[in-house]
């Protein structure tokens, strides 16, 4: 099938834009092992961008080369730097990125103090997204007073205080119960909606991305390519609950879930032990 990968190709894409993000054929090899072969992407600016595709096919591998933490081995990848002295990015982990020996305000301060920004501005920023995600009351806990939602709203709060360039956030729910998440989807869709930051998010639930994003990228089995982008077309703001009763959503949820299993049978089927 024909892969549209540029906002103008896509179908409902909308205004063509210049892109926040370009991948141009990029390919990363493990040693000897392709993770990710020829992806060519345009992300336009504050778009939510979200990835989905089975467990190996390179979804963290991409992410870590948006963030500068590793290299292709083969493309080019360009972001677009629309705010000089600020932050490329920042990431939003599954796991816990706080520091344990930090107050909930000073982990969400950090990388503000770390750029010695005011401290007046450090305040009404911190303050500002503490509030955003319920945090304000507990900014004098440490981490381990908290528990996982509270933590990765502290995350989420870090990442948006920051004001980088691109916002990457890699299964940051995926630990959580339902009730946490839908509670955390509504209030990063908040937040989001005010920023408009361009966001890149990896997950493994077609739920998730539906309720978050703009455009869903399904890739294929590893070594991964891109399968399909499917933009998102339901109207914002988004309210977590009433979305998911609408049937644009529940058509959506079919959609991308058909075409990512296919994928995850492939995958499943190159198991040790497979019978297929
Ligand atoms: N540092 C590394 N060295 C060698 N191989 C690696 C390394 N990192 C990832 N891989 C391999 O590259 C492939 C892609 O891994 P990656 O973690 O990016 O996939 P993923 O889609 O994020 O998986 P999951 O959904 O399970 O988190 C896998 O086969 C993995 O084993």
């Amino acid at each position: 099938m024909t892969v549209p990968t540029t906002t103008a190709e896509l179908p409902g894409g909308g205004q063509a834009s210049a892109p926040k993000i370009s991948l141009r054929d990029v390919t990363k090899r493990h040693d000897t092992q392709l993770a990710l072969d020829r992806i060519t992407l345009d992300i336009p600016v504050s778009t939510f961008f979200v990835v989905v595709g089975p467990s190996g096919c390179g979804k963290t591998t991409l992410l870590r080369m948006l963030a500068g933490l590793d290299a292709p081995s083969e493309g080019r990848i360009d972001i677009a730097n629309s705010q000089p002295g600020h932050p490329q990015n920042s990431m939003v982990f599954q796991g816990d990125s706080l520091f344990p020996w930090m107050t909930v305000w000073d982990n969400a301060a950090y990388g503000l103090t770390m750029r010695k920004v005011p401290k007046a501005r450090i305040d009404e920023v911190v303050g500002h997204y503490l509030n955003k995600t319920g945090m304000y009351g507990a900014r004098t806990l440490y981490p381990h007073q908290l528990s996982g939602g509270m933590r990765q709203r502290v995350s989420i709060a870090r990442a948006f205080a920051n004001d980088p360039d691109i916002l990457l956030m890699d299964e940051p729910f995926s630990a959580l119960d339902e009730q946490n998440k839908t509670l955390l989807h509504e209030e990063l869709l908040r937040i989001w909606e005010e920023t408009r930051k361009t966001v890149v998010f990896i997950t493994h639930s077609v739920d998730e991305a539906v309720t978050l994003g703009d455009r869903i990228m399904v890739m294929t089995a590893g070594p991964g390519r891109i399968k399909t982008i499917v933009p998102v077309n339901l109207p914002r703001p988004r309210k977590v609950v009433e979305l998911r009763h609408t049937p644009a959503y529940g058509e959506l949820v079919y959609d991308i879930w058909a075409q990512l299993r296919e994928e995850v049978d492939r995958a499943r089927s190159r198991e040790p032990g497979s019978k297929a």
